[in-house]
């Protein structure tokens, strides 16, 4: 002691133990920066050298952080599923060739590798993430057997916590999705056909009075309005009617597209959700148009939903029985839990936002290969005219299902549409999943994207092009349709792919049997590239697909 003493007075025993509180106060941010530096040294050595998916292809930083997603989806503006693919490009070639795990490699391949195409199975993606890009895995990850379970974190971040679309749990998803089922079933969207023929009307007038006024239609725009409309019709019985706005309701697919960045974030750094997402409407204006918009729009559903509890309680019977009286309706059968206005707020909300884009964008897409391409728009008037002679009559949905090249029309729009762009990510359940020969341990994430499945140049050869005699063989349909998944499968599924056919359909097959003239407006190929904000939107720096045509008298409904 005296030696140290001697050596440094300031560590003699005593004077360190008086002196402690002092020496903290001088260093404690010294201390802090320092540890913290230590923790984030460990965690980035722990993720990149000793987690379970250490061992998964892939560079450096996705390993390391989830900011390398969250980059390439906010200042990059929806790229991240782009980088995915390049990864898989890159890293799997590299993986491919190691010792050890080559049999797997080549086993997993064979069925559909091309030395055009040497793409890598599975690379990491995330610190917990990774994607898989061999067709072969959809259905293992995604099929009715797959008890893989939604990503918490991502789902988590849409902020939707109890609607049916966000739950995470198998077990309460399917007690939610069987009180809905019965709205959609092919069934009862026969019986509700009317609802979307109306919809469909409206837009041809609409066209048929832009003719009028020599203005182009925005196509872009209608083809989302026919999808809430008919999904607010379908769901509350009080329809938002955006094909009568002058803008077609444009706000409602700008508001989820401004949302997407926030969404990202959430994903990035989930403690932000709560308090960003409770900020009072005024405070959230001054932040973002786009979480004001978001915030304004819950408002207007939870609006909607009460109104129907409103009705329910004084005894009022609606027009016909819409998605949200049955589920309010405490009589609506015997085992039947009525849910909270609360909850059915994020259900409305995740309806509405999941109906719209999508079915939108692949009705834009098939439309707009049609109009720029001859042979294409010939093929499809011709056969329309041959199965409905006239024009003039409602056209019926189960007639037009059985049009092939139609079908093809609208198979195309939807593969080259993606329904949701964004990988959907899934955690491993119980006991892990072994895939191309790694292990991964229960609660990893496993995700594949639509994108990478519709351009499979297997399934489909020259993928890129819109070519919809890939559907008319019959000998290739089936394997062609397993790997298209705009839909996803099984489990979770899209509830509303009876509703998106019937709209699909009808409203292109009335489109192109009643003008048979269309032209794109200004717009071409380049514009139509999507950025991923969970479903699919176009840069908006791009061009919305918008037609012109002839007169009014060269149109068969006459304003
Ligand atoms: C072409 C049109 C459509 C496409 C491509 C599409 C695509 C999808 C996809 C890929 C999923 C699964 C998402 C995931 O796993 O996270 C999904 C789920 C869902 N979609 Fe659609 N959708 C379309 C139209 C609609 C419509 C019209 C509705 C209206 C009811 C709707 C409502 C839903 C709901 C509620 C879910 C969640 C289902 C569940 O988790 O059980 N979708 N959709």
């Amino acid at each position: 002691m005296a030696v140290l003493s001697r050596l440094s007075p300031s560590l003699s025993f005593g004077a360190t133990l008086s002196s402690l509180p002092e020496l903290l106060a001088k260093w404690w941010g010294v201390a802090a920066v320092g540890g913290g530096a230590l923790y984030f040294i460990t965690k980035v050595v722990y993720r990149r050298f000793f987690h379970p998916l250490a061992h998964v292809p892939g560079p450096f930083l996705p390993a390391v952080t989830r900011l390398y997603a969250w980059y390439f989806n906010v200042p990059r503006e929806g790229k991240f599923y782009k980088e995915i693919e390049r990864l898989h490009s890159v890293y799997g070639m590299y993986d491919r060739r190691q010792e050890g795990h080559q049999q797997e490699y080549m086993k997993a391949n064979q069925d559909n590798e091309t030395d055009s195409q040497m793409i890598g199975p599975i690379v990491r993606i995330t610190p917990d993430e990774v994607h898989l890009s061999n067709t072969k895995y959809y259905d293992i990850v995604y099929g009715v057997k797959s008890d893989f379970y939604k990503d918490p974190r991502f789902y988590g971040a849409l902020g939707i916590d109890t609607a049916t679309f966000a739950t995470i749990s198998n077990d309460l998803h399917r007690r939610r999705r069987a009180a809905l089922n019965p709205f959609f079933s092919r069934r009862k969207v026969l019986e509700m056909e009317d609802i979307v023929h109306s919809k469909v009307d409206k837009l041809c007038r609409r066209v048929s009075a832009d003719r009028v006024t020599g203005q182009p239609t925005n196509l872009h725009a209608a083809f989302r309005a026919i999808s809430v409309d008919t999904i607010t019709d379908y769901a509350f019985d009080e329809c938002w009617d955006q094909l009568d706005a002058d803008d077609l309701g444009e706000w409602f697919s700008e508001m989820v597209r401004g949302s997407g960045p926030m969404f990202w974030t959430f994903q990035a750094f989930p403690s932000f959700r709560d308090p960003i997402q409770g900020l009072p409407e005024s405070v959230a204006k001054r932040m973002s148009p786009a979480v004001a918009d978001f915030l304004g729009c819950q408002v207007r559903t939870r609006q909607q939903v009460q109104v129907v509890q409103a009705r329910i309680d004084q005894g009022i019977k609606p027009k016909r029985l819409t998605v949200f009286h049955q589920l309010l309706d405490p009589n609506a059968s015997n085992d039947h839990v009525v849910p909270t206005v609360n909850d059915l707020v994020d259900e409305a909300f995740a309806i509405c936002t999941a109906a719209a884009d999508t079915t939108g964008n692949a009705m834009t897409m098939a439309a707009f290969h049609t109009v720029t391409n001859s042979a294409i728009y010939e093929n499809v008037i011709r056969e329309l005219r041959e199965a409905f002679p006239d024009p003039t009559v409602e056209l019926s949905f189960t007639e037009l299902e059985k049009l092939p090249y139609l079908t093809g029309v609208i198979k195309e729009g939807q593969r080259l549409s993606y329904g949701v762009i964004s990988r959907l990510p899934r955690v491993a359940p119980e006991g892990g999943a072994e895939i191309e020969g790694f292990y991964l341990p229960e609660g990893t994430v496993v995700s594949m994207s639509s994108w990478m499945m519709h351009h499979d140049p297997v399934a489909f050869p020259d993928p890129e092009v819109f070519d919809p005699t890939r559907w008319t063989d019959p000998s290739t349909f089936h394997e062609r349709e397993k790997c298209l998944v705009s839909f996803s499968r099984g489990r979770r599924m899209c509830i509303g792919h009876n509703l998106a056919w019937c709209e699909m359909y009808l409203t292109l097959g009335t489109l192109f049997r009643r003008f048979e003239d269309l032209r794109p407006f200004e717009v071409t190929a380049e514009d139509m590239v999507y950025e991923d904000y969970f479903s699919a939107f176009n840069p908006p720096n791009k061009k919305k697909f918008k037609v012109v045509g002839g007169g009014v008298e060269d149109s068969f409904i006459h304003v």
